[in-house]
């Protein structure tokens, strides 16, 4: 079942101050099925961005379509566009966005608490995410007084709150240190395994990359790649950096 569906997304930043125009997006078209687990990698300035910031309803694209769960979201105005935002999108970002003035459980609750939902409800979700991420000691702590896994951990079950139809990853392991990479890597991992999370993820990290089981690569704002699993991770590896090779983009 298609959850995401790209259709020739096109993306032009027009000249601003003596600027020339940028097509950041040149007709790219993809789709992510349920359950799937897709990176999106490509050299620096290839559109990664751009493409997560339209795809998440922050910027507008300049012609194509994107449709999330049967919905066109191109065609929303603006508040529609928020509300679906929150309804049907978890998002996990690279500097976590946890908000030190409330506690562990009011951070991860909050998305349903803006919902309206009923107290008892949001207790017994609360409480569930939080026993499936080993969080479930930090309740009342505030984001300041816990590890950098920890806050991963704690922005990945206020992604799952709401039951979203899909999670955007942005950079996710972008400032961590290798362990706490690994950490949050597996984390989103067993989303994808055990609750069958649709993940899609925009990194340059050929390990964070990896733990995908579809990379599409992108170059120039065009679609250059795309490679599957075996579900070997050292080898799923080595294919990435070969054919990042072959492309560009860091290592
Ligand atoms: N607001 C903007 N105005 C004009 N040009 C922009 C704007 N944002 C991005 N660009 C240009 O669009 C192209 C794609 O940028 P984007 O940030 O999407 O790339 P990226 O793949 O995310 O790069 P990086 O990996 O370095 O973050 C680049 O040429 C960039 O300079």
């Amino acid at each position: 079942m298609e959850i995401l569906k790209i259709n020739n997304l096109t993306k032009v930043y027009s000249s601003y101050k003596g600027a020339k125009e940028v097509t950041a997006l040149d007709g790219i078209s993809f789709t992510v099925n349920k359950s799937e687990f897709v990176g999106i990698m490509g050299p620096s300035g290839s559109g990664k961005t751009t493409l997560l910031n339209i795809l998440s309803g922050v910027d507008k694209s300049t012609s194509g379509e994107t449709i999330i769960d049967n919905q066109n979201i191109s065609k929303l105005k603006k508040d529609n566009l928020a509300l679906f935002r929150r309804k049907n999108i978890g998002y996990i970002f690279q500097d976590f966005n946890l908000l030190d003035s409330l506690d562990v459980k009011e951070n991860i609750s909050l998305p349903l608490i803006l919902d309206k939902k009923c107290p008892d409800e949001i207790e017994k979700r609360v409480d569930n995410l939080m026993r499936f991420f080993n969080i479930e000691n930090l309740g009342k702590k505030y984001p300041y007084n816990i590890s950098g896994g920890q806050k991963q951990r704690v922005a990945a079950a206020r992604a799952l709150i709401n039951d979203p139809k899909i999670i955007f990853a942005d950079e996710p392991t972008g400032n961590l240190d290798s362990k706490s990479a690994n950490t949050i890597m597996n984390t989103i991992s067993k989303m994808n395994n055990e609750i069958n999370s649709t993940v899609l993820m925009v990194t340059h990290d050929p390990f964070a990359a990896s733990f995908c089981k579809r990379i599409i690569f992108i170059k120039d704002g065009k679609v250059k790649m795309e490679i599957t699993s075996d579900g070997d991770r050292k080898r799923f590896f080595d294919k990435i950096l070969e054919v990042q090779s072959v492309i560009g983009g860091e290592n």
